[in-house]
């Protein structure tokens, strides 16, 4: 088990990571997100023994690692897969995978696995983006690592090929069985191929759990912000019960027992009807999204709420709607904020 305790990462006089605390199953994956600069490459570099640590423990079961004790890289077993492949150019497809591999049988097995058997004897160049991740990922998973570091293995590729691609890496890290922290921009890919999310802001975690969690009942809002399209609204929490403008809804405290609130709303929380007799909001703005259609209503006690309609439903801006709550699982509810 990967565990890490009370880990702080400095460079220079500038602390980037502080008192982070995770711990890993045995093939468990966790999926690092927060903003750009919030240190989740450098949480990656400091547990694969690339930069030292300043305060606190990364331990392994085989090995600790402490501001003192420097384990090497090539001491940790670890794997890593990056979003540029990494790979060497002048070699093949096999050659790169059995790249100082004392036991090659292994790397017949993640080629058949990841579908490179018609590219063994390519060179990366002419292999397409997503090819050579699979070739990476072969690659290091052929070498058996304890764990496995991902930095936005799929950045580089297009939406498509994403998404079979997230779906295949998480296929092979499971077959593998080793414990993987997987570090995305992309909210919908960590909260759909993570068995856990870590959500990360200027360096410190606002909430580790699973992705149902993380989204339905955020620890506070920048992770509720972060993760989805949300919006609050006013409302009066008691006896496990949001009332507000728009309807009532069961609800869980997430910082508050009881009183004034504010309920978090994901647009598939919330049912929009065109009904201009019976109206209670307008349409401000409607992004289409394929499939469906994301709108912005502003009620009349001039709070914004997003709903989410399909793609068959003709919404404009300035369109007379009805709006009203529309779940029966607890909305996660907030001290109000007073403005
Ligand atoms: N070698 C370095 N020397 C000094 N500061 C650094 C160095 N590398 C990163 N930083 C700073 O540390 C902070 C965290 O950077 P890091 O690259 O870990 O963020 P990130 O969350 O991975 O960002 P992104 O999502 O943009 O890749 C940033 O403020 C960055 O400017």
């Amino acid at each position: 088990m990967l565990s890490v305790s009370k880990l702080a990462i400095d460079y220079g006089s500038n602390r980037v990571v502080s008192d982070l605390d995770l711990s890993l199953g045995e093939s468990e994956i966790l999926m690092l997100v927060g903003p750009t600069g919030c240190g989740k490459s450098t949480i990656l570099q400091a547990l694969a023994g690339l930069i030292p640590i300043s305060a606190g423990e990364i331990n392994l079961g085989t090995w600790r690692a402490t501001p003192k004790l420097h384990v090497p890289p090539e001491k940790r077993r670890v794997g890593m897969v990056f979003q540029d492949f990494a790979l060497f150019p002048h070699l093949t497809v096999q050659q790169n995978i059995c790249f100082r591999l004392k036991d090659t049988s292994l790397a017949e097995h993640w080629i058949e696995l990841l579908g490179l058997g018609a590219f063994v004897d390519k060179k990366p160049a002419t292999l397409s983006g997503g090819q050579k991740q699979r070739v990476a990922l072969a690659r290091t998973l052929a070498h058996q690592p304890d764990f496995v570091l991902l930095d936005e293995p799929l950045s580089n590729l297009d939406a498509a090929l994403k998404d079979t691609l997230r779906w295949d890496i998480r296929n092979a890290l499971k077959a593998a069985g080793v414990p993987a922290i997987w570090v995305t921009h992309d909210q919908e890919e960590a909260l759909s191929v993570g068995d856990r999310v870590g959500v990360l802001k200027e360096g410190s975690i606002q909430q580790i759990d699973t992705p149902e969690h993380c989204f339905s009942l955020p620890s506070n809002r920048f992770v509720a912000r972060f993760l989805g399209e949300a919006s609050f609204i006013a409302g009066d929490y008691q006896h496990g019960q949001a009332s507000t403008a728009i309807g009532i809804a069961p609800a869980q405290g997430i910082d508050c027992d009881s009183g004034a609130v504010d309920v978090l709303l994901r647009p598939d929380d919330v049912l929009l009807a065109q009904n201009g007799d019976n109206s209670n909001g307008t349409v401000t703005w409607v992004r289409f999204e394929g499939g469906s259609r994301l709108c912005a209503v502003e009620l009349q006690c001039n709070t914004l709420v997003t709903s989410r309609v399909s793609h068959e439903v003709m919404v404009r801006p300035g369109d007379k709607v009805h709006v009203s709550l529309s779940t029966s699982h607890p909305l996660a509810v907030y001290q109000r904020h007073q403005s």
